[in-house]
């Protein structure tokens, strides 16, 4: 069976955590349930105060005057930075958001005169805030790489020197959503994306069986999505997620990506253990994650139309 995609909210107080044994990510039913409903609630054990002071400390940034904000731009060369980077999608004339990005891991390669000085506490916020989304990421690739047949670490070592971007976006209000996308659909180029999301507004979209789910903000909860190396690396076995995000009139809103990537000399390619009598052949091409991501990031956001490239 093709696991479509595991989209997993992960909650407190909910049940159990999934990755706490090996049995219950072993479970089939268990697995397949969470992956076919699309959600799969487990407890990620972040502190609450860590998220708040981590929105709190984005809101402070995201209201100062423009001209402060630009004293950060965007680089794309190192991937950090305020702007609006991505290319407009097709269909787009605008994007209704900006972004800040900042690189959580490797730390040495932190530009860190693009991390904004207002308000004050936004560094010391965001590596606390890393911090826990880093321990969430070992137990998770833990739990997906059992779930793979393989050792524990087994995929937190094919990623070889780590990467962790933080993408924290911010959606005005917007008087004709209708008309304007927050962001246009594309799948991420991460292995996986943790994010967190306002509590009160509903922004984020998946395509499911052709149509756009929204995906309801769950308080506290991170929303785990599968990106486009975790599909190569699983042979199509784990689909990255076609996302999009709308705009609303009411409220503005605001979400908290942390992407998870290999080093960018890892060649990627589908795993021997993913080769099955079914598939017994890999479904992708061999590609080098730099390629990939060059390729990816010059162009417009077309939900997964890029991945026709690396696919036979
Ligand atoms: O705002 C969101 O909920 C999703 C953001 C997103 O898809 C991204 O940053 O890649
Ligand atoms: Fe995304």
């Amino acid at each position: 069976m093709a696991i479509a995609v595991v989209l997993a909210t992960v909650g407190f107080g909910g049940r159990r955590a999934v990755w706490e044994s090996r049995r219950t990510w072993g479970e089939e039913d268990e697995v397949r349930n969470s992956v076919e409903s699309r959600s799969v609630v487990i407890n990620h054990g972040i502190p609450t105060g860590t998220i708040h002071r981590m929105k709190t400390a984005a809101a402070e940034f995201f209201k100062l005057p423009a001209q402060e904000k630009k004293k950060y731009p965007y680089d794309p060369n190192v991937l950090e930075g305020y702007g609006t980077p991505y290319p407009l999608s097709e269909n787009e004339s605008v994007d209704w958001s900006s972004a800040l990005f900042l690189r959580l891991s490797p730390i040495q390669q932190r530009k860190l005169e693009l991390w904004p000085t207002t308000p004050p506490e936004l560094k010391d916020t965001v590596e606390a805030y890393s911090a826990e989304v880093a321990k969430v990421n070992k137990k998770l690739l833990g739990c997906l790489s059992l779930i793979m047949g393989m050792e524990r670490n087994a995929l937190f070592e094919l990623h070889e020197e780590m990467s962790m971007l933080l993408r924290v976006t911010y959606y005005p209000t917007c008087c004709m959503p209708d008309q304007v996308l927050g962001l246009g659909p594309h799948s991420d180029a991460s292995s996986i994306t943790l994010l967190a999301q306002d509590d009160d507004v509903t922004g984020l979209q998946v395509l499911h069986d052709g149509g756009w789910v929204p995906v309801k903000p769950i308080p506290n909860a991170l929303v785990v999505n599968i990106g486009d190396v975790m599909e190569i690396w699983s042979n199509g076995r784990y689909k990255s997620i076609d996302h999009r995000v709308v705009t609303t009139v009411e409220k503005a809103r605001t979400s908290y990506a942390s992407f998870v990537a290999p080093h960018k000399d890892v060649v990627m390619e589908p795993l021997e253990q993913m080769l099955d009598a079914q598939h017994r052949h890999g479904m992708y091409h061999k590609v080098k994650y730099e390629n990939y991501l060059k390729y990816v990031l010059h162009r417009k956001l077309e939900g997964k139309a890029h991945m026709a490239k690396y696919t036979i």
